[in-house]
């Protein structure tokens, strides 16, 4: 495995839109979210280092970045080609690789994880790159559901800790959730907001609770309607057409559920509700433990509550 960055395609000179103080982010975590964060980051002028576990991973994290980048060409520089054609290659230009998040430390102003949403693997890391990262870099978490609180309490730099919740897809989602932890300082977080501009997002403000503003509303209606089809009420298909046509929403229940990942929906009503036995919103559901154990998590599996095999 590699343990420097590694520049995978030519960088040409920047045509950043904006600049902050924030010139360098290494992501960590080269899935759904990262590989989207990581472009989103690299296609509005930020250098990037995109870390994951194994070159594989890294290439495929790549090739994901480039089919996305094509569909934001092909709106984006319908008449002309030419702009495209420099744009993603600028793009993939400002996109390193590496298998070593702690390689990358030395020249990063700013730190997204987007690894399992597991605390003590996020503790682990987060302490690692504690002791290797510049005295001024800041770190953030793009956890779903796990206080950011709990993961800065494995650095001494709770004062630049913070989070960034992204959501899925990243370069189509207009939101960026900052939330800030009582020590965070005003400069951190007013660096964090003002990254969010760079990156072409609206951001809200939100503290440290569970689930922040959009997934403490969310996954509460996501469960409620796999408690539905575990009563049998309704099936997957009558309550997506439902909640689309009836409610307007651009997917139902149980295709955003696949499509977000049933591992990570696990992962998030397991934390809940253990950490609040008392909110019925947060029981763990049966029917999507199943699914999850039998490896169905959804479209990034192949299959879920539906069937995305070819
Ligand atoms: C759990 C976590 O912590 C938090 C979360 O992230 S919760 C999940 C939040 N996300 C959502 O709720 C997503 C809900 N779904 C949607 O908004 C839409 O279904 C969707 C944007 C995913 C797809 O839209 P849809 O119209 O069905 O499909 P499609 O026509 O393929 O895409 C719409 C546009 O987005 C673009 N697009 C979709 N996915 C893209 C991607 N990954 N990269 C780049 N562009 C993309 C398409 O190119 C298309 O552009 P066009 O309008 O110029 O043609
Ligand atoms: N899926 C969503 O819709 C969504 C939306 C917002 C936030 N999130 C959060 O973002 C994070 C990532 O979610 P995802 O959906 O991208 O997951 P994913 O499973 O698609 O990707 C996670 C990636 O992290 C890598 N990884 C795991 N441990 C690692 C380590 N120690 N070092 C480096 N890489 C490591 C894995 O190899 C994998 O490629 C989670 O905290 C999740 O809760 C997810």
């Amino acid at each position: 495995m590699a343990s420097v960055c590694k520049t995978f395609s030519r960088g040409f000179s920047s045509s950043a839109i904006r600049q902050t103080t924030i010139k360098h982010l290494t992501v960590i975590g080269g899935g759904l979210m990262g590989s989207g964060i990581a472009q989103v980051a690299a296609s509005t002028g930020h250098q990037v280092s995109m870390v994951d576990q194994s070159d594989d991973i890294l290439n495929k994290s790549k090739a994901n970045i480039g089919k996305s980048l094509q569909r934001v060409v092909k709106k984006k520089f319908a008449d002309d080609p030419k702009g495209g054609e420099q744009f993603l290659s600028e793009t993939m230009g400002r996109i390193e690789t590496s298998t070593s998040a702690v390689a990358c430390m030395e020249k990063t102003d700013l730190v997204i994880e987007a690894i399992v949403e597991n605390l003590e693997i996020k503790q682990k890391l987060f302490s690692e790159l504690d002791a290797a990262a510049p005295k001024h870099t800041i770190f953030t978490s793009n956890t779903s559901s796990i206080p950011i609180g709990d993961i800065a309490s494995s650095t001494k730099r709770l004062d630049r800790f913070g989070g960034l919740h992204f959501f899925n897809p990243v370069p189509v989602m207009k939101l960026l959730e900052v939330i800030r932890i009582p020590a965070t300082s005003d400069e951190t977080f007013n660096k964090l907001l003002a990254f969010g501009k760079d990156m072409q997002k609206a951001t809200v403000n939100c503290k440290d609770t569970p689930g922040f503003i959009v997934n403490r509303l969310l996954v509460p209606y996501m469960i409620e309607a796999v408690r539905m089809l575990e009563r049998g009420d309704a099936s997957p298909r009558d309550i997506d057409t439902a909640m689309k046509l009836g409610a307007g929403y651009p997917m139902g229940p149980f295709e955003l559920s696949d499509y977000v990942g049933l591992d990570t929906m696990k992962f998030i009503l397991d934390g809940w509700s253990k950490n609040y036995p008392e909110n019925p919103l947060f029981r763990p559901s049966p029917m999507l433990d199943k699914l999850v154990g039998e490896g169905k998590l959804g479209a990034k599996s192949g299959e879920g509550f539906y069937s995305y095999k070819k």
